[in-house]
């Protein structure tokens, strides 16, 4: 019904009637993500790979086409860079994503590229979290043992694999030298917090009214979680200042953690919490929730695991820096499996342009909510054989995702584009590089060191859908710690 001329003869992408923000869903409980992926399954089915819904006044539009989301996110790349904004952003207000297309967020987003391309400042903290992750894991697999009825100790490695990637990243993003306890301390408030947002929020697909009735029970649980991380990222913040004027290390020479390089940028104190907020949110879960769907996958499949074991096993003699430079494609190619058929995020962040604008057939009005159907167009039966099935092989030499990278490179055809786990164009994720070579490097790391078998009752594979898609059920399996 609402095909009617919009601008220039053009209509609107179709959306559901009555115009409503996810129909069905509204009344009966708050919208959640999961309610959007199914009105979004029907709506594409019925209309299209372009759809609309509504977000109150705004339209929002969900793109689920490589080569529609290749001409808006890289031919139009300046249009479509731009973020709706919020009347509220709490710890995210000054963050990279946030900001509003221009020289602030060209500024920011290069400090944080430069800081991330630094190879020895990720080679160091890798190494002391993959140690610990494995003697993590010994310890669970020996405490295990005793339950275990042979061939292996059953654990649930789940929360070892956070507390590294947590561990690395922290590393990144403070220095060296931040206690444990405190580590624990920020680790809990940044679970504390997530769970309070409302996740279609972090999509803008809330009218302010709906917004106000969700936020209003948890608001002030909310402010003292902010509040009191806050206090303790501005604790360590201070503490990486005094090291840098007393020169304490290199640091003061050379700056190394995200932390150096803000201060070096002369910001706020609130600017360098939330960006801090920022790097450790946008980092931790989505890269955890990768590692694990990847070690599920290895567990399913035993082939593909001892395939990588072969394949590395010619680097066993190498030091970790040699490792993390050398190609490995079939590791490479299992960690791009993994993220085409569960990427972690299944949309994009929301997107909006400067312009009204003509995509496919349809008019974008400007402000709108624009988005892109990731885990969609990673699982496209045209696109891809056999989409639901997990065949690394596929992105090996000749195979039909050869040449396809975890991000498509600007100069490239709709065809790089057949998956976008980290987005694509000007917002493209800056820490798409660093998360597949640690993904890969975790992956070697875990496959070395333990054999990973399938407990009786197999692996559920099932999805938990949210702001980050994570398994429904946490991996648990058996391990078994190789000898060599
Ligand atoms: C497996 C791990 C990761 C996945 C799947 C992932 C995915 C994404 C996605 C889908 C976007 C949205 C792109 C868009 O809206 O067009 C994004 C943006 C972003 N990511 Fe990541 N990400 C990962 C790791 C990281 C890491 C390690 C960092 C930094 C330490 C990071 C920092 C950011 C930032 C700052 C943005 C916003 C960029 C901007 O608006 O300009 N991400 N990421």
């Amino acid at each position: 019904k609402n095909r009617k001329p919009y601008c220039n003869g053009l209509s609107l992408p179709p959306a559901p009637w009555p115009r409503l923000p996810l129909v069905g869903n509204l009344f009966c409980r708050p919208p959640t993500i999961a309610s959007l992926d199914e009105v979004l399954r029907r709506l594409h089915a019925a209309h299209g790979p372009v759809v609309s819904l509504w977000a109150g006044r705004k339209p929002a539009i969900f793109i689920a086409c490589h080569d529609i989301a290749h001409r808006a996110l890289v031919h139009m790349g300046a249009t479509f860079a731009h973020r709706p904004t919020s009347w509220h952003s709490g710890v995210n207000s000054h963050g990279v994503n946030s900001a509003t297309y221009g020289s602030r967020w060209g500024l920011l987003r290069r400090n944080l590229s430069s800081h991330l391309a630094a190879e020895h400042v990720i080679a160091g903290a890798f190494r002391s979290s993959a140690g610990s992750l494995v003697k993590s894991l010994e310890s669970a697999a020996a405490a295990a043992a005793g339950e275990a009825d042979g061939g292996g100790a059953v654990v649930a490695p789940s929360e070892t694999l956070r507390h590294a990637v947590f561990g690395f990243f922290a590393a990144l993003c403070f220095g060296e030298g931040v206690g444990e306890d405190t580590l624990g301390r920020l680790r809990g408030l940044h679970v504390e917090i997530i769970s309070l947002i409302v996740e279609l929020d972090a999509f803008h697909l809330m009218p302010v009214l709906l917004q106000v009735v969700c936020y209003f029970p948890r608001w002030r649980k909310l402010l003292s979680a902010q509040r009191r991380h806050h206090d303790l990222v501005t604790a360590i913040i201070s503490a990486r200042r005094r090291r840098r004027e007393e020169g304490v290390g290199s640091d003061a020479a050379d700056p190394r953690c995200y932390v150096d390089t803000l201060l070096g940028l002369g910001l706020g104190e609130d600017e360098m919490v939330s960006l801090c907020w920022e790097y450790m949110n946008a980092a931790v879960k989505t890269t955890t929730t990768a590692l694990e769907w990847i070690m599920a996958r290895l567990v399913l499949h035993q082939d593909i695991q001892q395939k990588l074991r072969n394949d590395i096993a010619g680097s066993d003699h190498m030091t970790c820096g040699e490792r993390r430079r050398r190609r490995r494609p079939f590791v490479e190619a299992v960690v791009l499996e993994a993220l085409r058929l569960h990427p972690p995020a299944h949309y994009l962040l929301a997107h909006t342009t400067d312009k009204d604008v003509t995509l496919d057939k349809y008019v974008i009005p400007k402000g709108s909510i624009v988005n892109f159907g990731v885990a969609t167009i990673g699982r496209y039966a045209t696109l891809w054989t056999d989409p639901d099935a997990f065949r690394p092989e596929r992105f090996m030499e000749g195979g039909e995702g050869c040449g396809v990278h975890s991000i498509a490179a600007a100069s490239g055809g709709p065809e790089m584009m057949k998956m976008i786990p980290f987005g694509a164009g000007r917002r493209a994720c800056p820490g798409a590089a660093v998360a597949t070579t640690v993904l890969q490097s975790f992956v070697e790391d875990l496959v070395r060191r333990f054999e990973w078998i399938p407990v009786a009752s197999g692996v559920d594979m099932t999805e938990k859908p949210g702001i980050v898609t994570e398994m429904r059920m946490p991996l648990y399996t058996r391990v078994v710690v190789r000898q060599n």
